[in-house]
């Protein structure tokens, strides 16, 4: 893999400022392509390897909406851990300036090693990194992935198929809850290969008295055919 094709090296090579204002002005915010079309075949051929993942969650089960996803362990694949990484520290000023913004504590240390060590320390350490499949008629109830006291306010979703081509439907969606009025809702498709980085539990909206919380939640429309996957990165640990 030369250096222009390499995951962690795409994300770095991003336009930060103008995906940092994106994410103020919307909540959520579309990278350029991060991975090849091969290289998101080679990811979500990992579905089917079942020593790489610690559980396996039937949506419809627990009432998520339709659909299957795996937690990877912690053993993750070098793909998956490099683009974690390389997307840590790019997501790190946009969360501490939105919790200045919100009064919100930002216990975020400058690397994710150390971050993760304080997850571990407080209880929250199992593996959050998840691949999703969803097929014909399959979905994600709005939800918000929050696993206990300790949260990074950003997380990532890479679409590892094509839409339009490889499935139909299947859009990210996300509402934004806003103070004493309706919420306001969002779609986004998700090119192949793509990340869109979005709120996982307030975003800060500007009010006449400064800055309040704007709780958001995602999900993901019905598939109407065809086969969609994705890789969910999330910065915190699960419990
Ligand atoms: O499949 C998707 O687009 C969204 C999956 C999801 O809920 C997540 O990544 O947290
Ligand atoms: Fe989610």
């Amino acid at each position: 893999m030369n250096h222009t094709t390499h995951p962690a090296a795409r994300v770095a090579t991003q336009d930060w400022a103008a995906l940092a204002d994106e994410l103020d002005e919307h909540g959520n915010a579309l990278t350029g392509q991060l991975l090849t079309p091969g290289q998101c075949h080679e990811i979500a051929a990992l579905y089917d390897e079942d020593d790489r993942f610690r559980a396996t969650i039937d949506m419809a089960r627990h009432r998520f909406g339709s659909g299957q996803y795996r937690y990877f362990t912690h053993e993750l694949p070098d793909v998956v851990r490099e683009l974690r990484e390389a997307f840590y520290p790019r997501l790190l000023p946009v969360a501490r300036d939105w919790a200045e913004r919100l009064g919100h504590p930002a216990p975020w240390p400058d690397t994710l090693g150390e971050w993760v060590e304080r997850c571990h320390a407080a209880g929250q350490s199992k593996s959050a990194q998840i691949l999703l499949r969803y097929g014909p008629g399959d979905w994600n109830a709005l939800h918000r992935d929050v696993f206990g006291d300790l949260l990074f306010p950003l997380q990532v979703v890479i679409g590892l198929d094509a839409p339009g081509a490889d499935f139909t439907g299947g859009e990210f969606i996300m509402t934004e809850q806003r103070p004493r009025a309706q919420s306001r809702g969002s779609s986004t498709t998700l090119p192949q290969g793509h990340g869109l980085i979005f709120t996982t539990r307030d975003r800060p909206v500007a009010s006449s008295r400064g800055w309040s919380t704007g709780p958001m939640r995602h999900g993901v429309s019905t598939v109407r055919s065809g086969r969609r996957r994705t890789l969910g990165l999330v910065f915190h640990e699960a419990k």
